[in-house]
């Protein structure tokens, strides 16, 4: 999600998953929304969940009956994850008794067509959830972007960081937690005047955002020129990478900087790792990530601190996994 797009969606941007064991089936319902909404289709609830681990379709077109994890199952599976709880899922079902409407119902669709399906009633109510869904985007967005950066604010973190948390304890998967600082941006205001610094304070941030790879890393705006990145399902090494990356992307932006010794706008990061150990809460691997923060600053700024990490800084030769010779200011 980003700023640039808010109001700006139409259904020919958004993405319909369609999840079905049947080839002909699938085939039916791709047709018959071809010129409403692009579709993709995965043949298994399995495979739906491992699409949905890389992205976020808008809707999804579930079949019920499907060998392994029918649809109510895949349903459940995909609600208990952060990213998916909210997207809408219309059950295409062959059987129309009570039972198995309510037991739709329950299972938390938004709605459901019966097959065989009649073509004018699956394209509008495709289209009435999907535009449901586009105001609803829309209203969140906001709510948790902020404005000037198109990041996320605090609220976002808020209500999103529990939520993973909570996530990341039942899968026993790490979750990598980045703060990064402009280097000297007092002196950037000073020398270059507030409305520069606005604009290099946008720039940072779209460069982070749009080199984030997968649906579930976050970029949050946490103070003024202070960023948060959320890498959940992320360890240490894999963290260290998608940072040093950042770094060195924000670096080759160039944005002239003369009061810093860099000459260019440069980040310090620090990384933390919450690991499935409750003794270990949020706050103090945010306390972790801070420190480390600090303590890139304290060693010449423009690189990134982590746990049991060699410091390095980040300069045009930089390749992410060969110490480099240190820069000093
Ligand atoms: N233009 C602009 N500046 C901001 C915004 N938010 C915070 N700042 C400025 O960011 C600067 C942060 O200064 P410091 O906290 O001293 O940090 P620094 O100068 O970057 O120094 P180091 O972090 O130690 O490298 C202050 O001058 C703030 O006014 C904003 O939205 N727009």
């Amino acid at each position: 999600m980003y700023i640039e797009q808010v109001g700006e969606r139409t259904l020919k941007d958004c993405k319909v998953l369609i999840v079905d064991d049947q080839a002909s089936s699938r085939l039916v319902l791709e047709t018959l929304l071809e010129d409403t909404v692009p579709c993709t289709s995965v043949s298994s609830g399995q495979e739906a969940i491992e699409y949905c681990k890389f992205h976020t379709p808008d809707l999804i077109l579930m079949d019920v009956s499907m060998p392994e994890l029918d649809g109510h199952q895949t349903t459940a599976l995909l609600r208990s994850k952060p990213l998916c709880a909210h997207i809408p899922i219309i059950f295409v079902t062959s059987s129309s008794t009570d039972e198995e409407e309510t037991r739709c119902w329950d299972s938390g669709c938004v709605d459901f067509v019966v097959k065989p399906v009649n073509a004018c009633t699956l394209r509008n109510r495709v289209k009435s959830h999907i535009n449901h869904k586009l105001r609803n985007d829309l209203l969140e967005k906001l709510i948790y972007v902020d404005k000037l950066t198109g990041a996320y604010n605090r609220h976002y973190l808020d209500d999103y960081l529990p939520r993973l948390v909570k996530d990341e304890l039942r899968t026993s998967t790490p979750l990598a937690l980045v703060i990064f600082d402009i280097d000297h941006f007092k002196l950037f205001n000073d020398m270059y005047g507030h409305l520069d610094g606005d604009s290099c304070l946008w720039k940072v941030s779209k460069t982070i955002n749009d080199a984030l790879l997968r649906p579930m890393d976050k970029l949050v705006r946490i103070g003024g020129e202070e960023f948060l990145v959320i890498l959940p399902n992320t360890d240490v090494e894999g963290a260290t990478a998608v940072t040093e990356r950042l770094l060195k992307t924000v670096y080759d932006l160039n944005i002239p900087h003369s009061a810093s010794g860099y000459g260019r706008i440069t980040l310090s990061a620090g990384l933390a790792i919450k690991h499935d150990d409750a003794s270990k809460t949020i706050d103090h691997v945010m306390l972790e990530a801070d420190k480390n923060l600090y303590a890139a600053k304290t060693s010449g700024r423009n690189q990134l601190k982590a746990p049991s990490v060699v410091i390095k800084s980040i300069s045009e030769n930089h390749h992410a996994h060969l110490p480099i010779k240190s820069q000093s200011e």
